[in-house]
């Protein structure tokens, strides 16, 4: 789906004592089928904006349309239906939100309250649950009795299950050891590679996630969306925008700097930087 925001802006308590300015005027198209990250610094205003894209919060000034859906000030909750069965959200410490009897219940859930017959509803939680790597003998436990990472697999499940064709992730692998981590990354990727006309934003704090999986970057900052490009284009040529850079191009950038070459940034894995590097200093070996 097309995501088109235009002057979006949103004051938290608008009109209260209380009133805070979080985004100012942000204009942004994504196009179907892209995978965009969201950085920025803490406050910049990354999640305010996220959950216009489902409705949660509606713009105080500007519009924003999702695919058919345009989500105004003014807009009614239930012109928002709609939207909410093609926007999947994963937030932050998704497993939070898991509170049906057992792992199956919960993943069903969703497909049910949006109008799947239970037969359907059980074939896809059954689907989504193998595809994020939950046995079947933990379909029937209660979702508190798992581990931190197999319940937030079953959140991750349950939101798949409701079949979206925008996949909306806040930090999503926020407390998970490493390899948990990539683990969860890979599943949106395939998720994401399985249907040319899916979408994904992800907001994150690791730069190495979006310079692996994400073709398209937006950086906030106080509220405003700064610039937007290729990650790979931002890292190396907007330092002065404040963002970190990824492992493999601080890599690639010291080892630069220290032995006076420019090495390759095509392939920007952190593997293959570390080969580049170890060929450059087998060179500088070679010339000594
Ligand atoms: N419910 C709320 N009520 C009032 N102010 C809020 C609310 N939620 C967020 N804010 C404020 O809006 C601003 C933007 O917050 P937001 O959570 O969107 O930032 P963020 O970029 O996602 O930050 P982080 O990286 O820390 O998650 C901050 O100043 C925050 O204090």
């Amino acid at each position: 789906m097309h995501i088109h925001a235009k002057n979006v802006t949103h004051t938290y308590g608008e009109g209260s004592p209380f009133e805070s300015r979080a985004l100012t005027d942000v204009s942004v198209s994504l196009a179907p089928g892209s995978y965009t990250a969201i950085v920025g610094e803490t406050g910049s205003g990354k999640s305010t904006f996220i959950q216009h894209l489902n409705g949660l919060l509606k713009p105080t000034a500007g519009s924003i349309t999702i695919g058919k859906t345009t989500v105004k000030k003014d807009t009614k909750q239930k012109e928002l239906y709609e939207l909410r069965r093609h926007v999947g959200m994963v937030f932050q410490f998704s497993e939070h939100q898991l509170f049906d009897e057992t792992v199956l219940q919960d993943v069903m859930f969703g497909p049910l309250n949006y109008g799947a017959t239970q037969t359907e509803a059980k074939e896809r939680a059954i689907r989504y649950l193998t595809l994020v790597g939950i046995k079947e003998a933990d379909f029937n436990r209660s979702p508190f009795e798992l581990s931190g990472g197999q319940k937030r697999r079953v959140a991750i499940a349950g939101v798949l299950a409701c079949e979206p064709t925008v996949l909306v992730l806040d930090e999503p692998t926020a407390g998970l050891d490493p390899i948990g981590q990539q683990e969860v990354m890979e599943l949106f990727s395939t998720w994401f590679k399985e249907e040319a006309s899916r979408s994904i934003v992800l907001v994150t704090h690791q730069m190495n996630q979006v310079l692996t999986y994400a073709e398209h970057m937006l950086v906030f900052k106080e509220g405003a969306l700064i610039t937007e490009g290729q990650p790979l284009d931002i890292f190396l040529n907007k330092r002065m925008l404040g963002v970190d850079l990824p492992d493999a191009l601080r890599l690639l950038k010291g080892a630069e700097e220290a032995l006076g070459v420019t090495l390759s940034k095509t392939d920007t894995r952190l593997e293959a930087v570390a080969d580049a590097l170890a060929a450059a200093l087998k060179g500088e070996r070679d010339v000594r």
